[in-house]
């Protein structure tokens, strides 16, 4: 199935637009947990456990496995998602972007060596970087446009000509790009009135949103903002206020709870 109905389909099963972000950090697990010999393993399994029916994603992010050399507990966290909640996509966060012989090894390494359903990628060096990707036809290949970190503006604000450069972003990708029907964008949740805006440009195109919970972003701005006109669209991420919320052994069902809340949250001004 193409990663858009695999989407479409847990959004309408789960009843939710909610992706857990998956982005481990031992020294906030659990003591427990931080005894076990694959505790980033064993933590995303408690995570994913307790999340299941109440996510439309998974997202793991590279970084968090690449630093402590847990590349084999990405790969089993992905196969674990895969072999247990297969309506689940997995996207994996990795922001990638080189020269497209790279760029080839990195789809590879993304869609083949992890078996995820989308790759986010950072489209700055132009399509013969992005295509290596979006030649997945499967597989979704979701661009950076507007990001939600503080400083993302003084780039991606920048004028060029009559245009934002994250509007020159979002019409090149909906206008140029998209010929396989499989690029989305990231658009963070602290901009909604840059998010209003790409929503304008972009028609109906599904949008990656991170930037809830930890880094503050509101709820009721980012989906009035964000919604397409199904009423869905928007992939809402959060990470360390899900799978952060308890910090003891019940810290799975402080997730779920931080689960529910933000689905209902979402689901209320929807
Ligand atoms: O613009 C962006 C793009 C990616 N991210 C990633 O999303 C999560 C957010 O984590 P929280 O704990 O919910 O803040 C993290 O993996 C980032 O690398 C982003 O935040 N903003």
């Amino acid at each position: 199935m193409r990663f858009l109905d695999q989407v479409r389909a847990a959004v309408r099963k789960n009843n939710s637009l909610v992706c857990v972000g998956l982005d481990p950090l031992p020294e906030k697990f659990p003591a427990h947990i931080q005894e076990l010999d694959q505790s980033v393993f064993e933590f995303n399994k408690y995570i994913i456990d307790a999340t299941h029916d109440l996510v439309c994603a998974y997202k793991p992010q590279a970084a968090h496995y690449h630093a402590r050399g847990a590349e084999d507990q990405l790969l089993m966290t992905i196969e674990y998602i895969k072999d247990n909640y297969p309506d689940i996509p997995v996207i994996l966060d990795s922001k990638r972007g080189d020269i497209g012989s790279t760029a080839d090894q990195y789809a590879k390494e993304a869609f083949e060596r992890y078996g995820a359903d989308a790759v986010t990628i950072n489209p700055y060096m132009g399509i013969d970087t992005v295509e290596p990707f979006t030649r997945y036809e499967d597989k979704g290949t979701i661009l950076l446009c507007r990001t939600s970190n503080p400083g993302a503006g003084a780039i991606q604000n920048l004028k060029i000509g009559d245009q934002f450069l994250y509007e020159v972003i979002a019409e090149t990708a909906m206008k140029d790009w998209n010929s396989n029907n499989n690029i989305m964008l990231v658009v963070g949740a602290t901009n909604p009135d840059e998010l209003k805006r790409i929503r304008e440009i972009t028609g109906d195109m599904t949008f990656l949103v991170p930037g809830l919970g930890a880094q503050g972003g509101d709820v009721e701005a980012t989906v009035k903002s964000g919604l397409n006109s199904a009423g869905e669209g928007i992939i809402v991420n959060s990470s360390r206020g899900i799978i952060y919320a308890g910090n003891d052994e019940n810290f799975a069902e402080a997730a779920r709870a931080a689960a529910i809340e933000l689905r209902d949250q979402v689901n209320q001004y929807r």
